[in-house]
């Protein structure tokens, strides 16, 4: 495993995420019936509540959900910095505060506490040190956008620069499995690409990946497979495909001067936006909609119908619980 050189794609690689061949590879860290609250008594939150949650060798497994839903704490318990409540935990089939276990793992957190007055050759250099069979610097710097930053020191980068650096020091160590926590928040299109495809090389040669993140377009371009938690609890597991197959809605979307406040109380609309000249509403049900807003405009115009996008499905899956 630790042999595997990455060899990063083309910036506008467009080959979309592997499909979800890997469940026969090994289970590399799982949490059982697994459940944290903090606090006791009326003050407790439950923060997570009898989660299974596995991700596989080769696999990208995104965990989505709203703020406070739980994935930090989920994500936590797999990597030991979270103590379960109730349930297992186990990381590569150990106790994930194991550091035979931790050891095979890479983790890029928002958090980053790195020294500010270190460069980024020297901190990569030290990172690597850590690990018993760590990636090539030149390989690192490659994987992580990180090309002209090596003689720059951490805390006179940009916000976006420290980020690339934050991914590349997770991946320092070669590890089997990575988290990323909001890898590419504040990163412009160009670098987040160039990470996209890294993620992808990872799956390919074999690691699996968790990947908590906010953009659904993220999770869509990358993900095997999907788990959207609200309050605690799985609410939708599965490929991006089969989380966007639960949503039985459609969007639509037409020039028109219909009124937002006006069109969200009608019966089966999801959720409406206006951008622009551009109405768009995602609906349980197009036709009584359409026929509705072509009453209601004799101007309408450009009224496409067509399926929900991941970010869609997910607005309509949490907020149908809240
Ligand atoms: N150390 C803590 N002490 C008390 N409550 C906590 C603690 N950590 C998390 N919580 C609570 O547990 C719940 C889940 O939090 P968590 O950080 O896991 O959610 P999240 O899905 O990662 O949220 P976000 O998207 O906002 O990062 C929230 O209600 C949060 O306030």
């Amino acid at each position: 495993m630790s042999t595997t050189t990455l060899t990063p794609q083309a910036t506008t690689d467009p080959t979309p995420a592997t499909p979800a061949p890997v469940t026969s590879t090994p289970v590399l860290a799982q949490l059982r019936g697994a459940g944290r609250t903090y606090g006791s008594g009326e003050g407790a939150v439950h923060a997570v509540r009898d989660l299974d949650l596995s991700v596989r060798a080769g696999e990208l497994l995104a965990v989505l959900g709203p703020n406070g839903a739980g994935k930090s704490t989920a994500v936590g318990m797999l990597t030991g910095l979270v103590r379960p409540t109730s349930g297992t935990a186990r990381l590569f089939g150990r106790d994930p505060r194991d550091l035979a276990a931790r050891r095979r793992v890479g983790a890029m957190l928002q958090t980053s506490g790195v020294p500010e007055t270190l460069r980024v050759r020297e901190l990569l250099t030290q990172f690597r040190g850590y690990y018993p069979a760590p990636m090539a610097v030149p390989d690192v710097v490659q994987a992580a956008g990180l090309d002209g930053l090596e003689r720059r020191l951490f805390g006179e980068l940009s916000g976006g620069q420290q980020r690339r650096v934050l991914f590349g020091l997770a991946l320092c160590g070669d590890p089997e499995l990575l988290f990323f926590d909001e890898p590419t928040t504040g990163l412009d299109v160009d670098v987040r690409r160039t990470l996209w495809a890294t993620l992808r090389d990872l799956t390919r040669a074999g690691r699996g990946v968790v990947l908590t993140t906010h953009y659904l377009e993220e999770a869509d371009a990358l993900a095997d497979r999907v788990v959207v938690l609200d309050h605690g609890r799985v609410l939708a597991e599965g490929t991006p495909e089969h989380i966007k197959s639960l949503v039985p809605g459609r969007r639509v979307r037409a020039r028109t001067c219909a009124a937002v406040a006006d069109v969200g109380t009608w019966p089966g609309v999801l959720h409406v936006e206006r951008q622009g000249p551009w109405l768009e509403v995602l609906v349980a049900e197009s036709e009584a909609v359409v026929r509705r807003l072509l009453a209601g405009d004799a101007d309408l115009a450009g009224l496409t119908v067509t399926e929900p996008t991941l970010e869609e499905a997910f607005l309509a899956l949490t907020t149908s619980t809240r």
